[in-house]
């Protein structure tokens, strides 16, 4: 059972709100940025790697997992930018992920489960 507050809850559907410019511009500028700040570090490591200045298994591995976030968070970009529904977090053994994926089964019932339709600070 989810919480259920008196007043509804702010969401990007008022395109003269904050909310609306967050999802629209801000989260993609940040989600971008993170982008761009994960190719740099690769590129660092690829001159580490050329360099000797560490295991290189230790460093490919390190290279493996910050393209692996790159997939991940472009992949939340795209879905984002065409209102998407938002994605379930995969259990990973934490009782949050069960809370707000109870949350997202509950909005998708409203029908305010996409990222230009759900509550602000869920989506956040
Ligand atoms: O664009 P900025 O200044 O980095 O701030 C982005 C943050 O501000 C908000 O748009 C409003 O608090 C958040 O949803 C978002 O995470």
């Amino acid at each position: 059972m989810t919480a259920r507050l008196p007043y509804p809850p702010y969401d990007p559907t008022d395109k003269s709100g904050f909310s609306y410019e967050t999802v629209l511009r801000r989260w993609p500028t940040i989600i971008t940025s993170v982008i761009d700040e994960l190719h740099q570090q690769c590129h660092n490591i690829s001159v580490d790697i050329k360099n000797g200045a560490g295991p290189k298994d230790v460093l490919d591995a390190k290279i493996k997992e910050a393209l692996a976030i790159v997939n991940e968070i472009s992949k939340l970009k795209y879905e984002m930018a065409r209102d998407r529904t938002l994605s379930p977090i995969p259990n990973d053994g934490e009782p949050a992920s069960d809370i707000y994926n109870m949350e997202l089964e509950a909005l998708a019932l409203e029908e305010k489960n996409t990222w230009f339709t759900a509550p602000w600070l869920f989506a956040e």
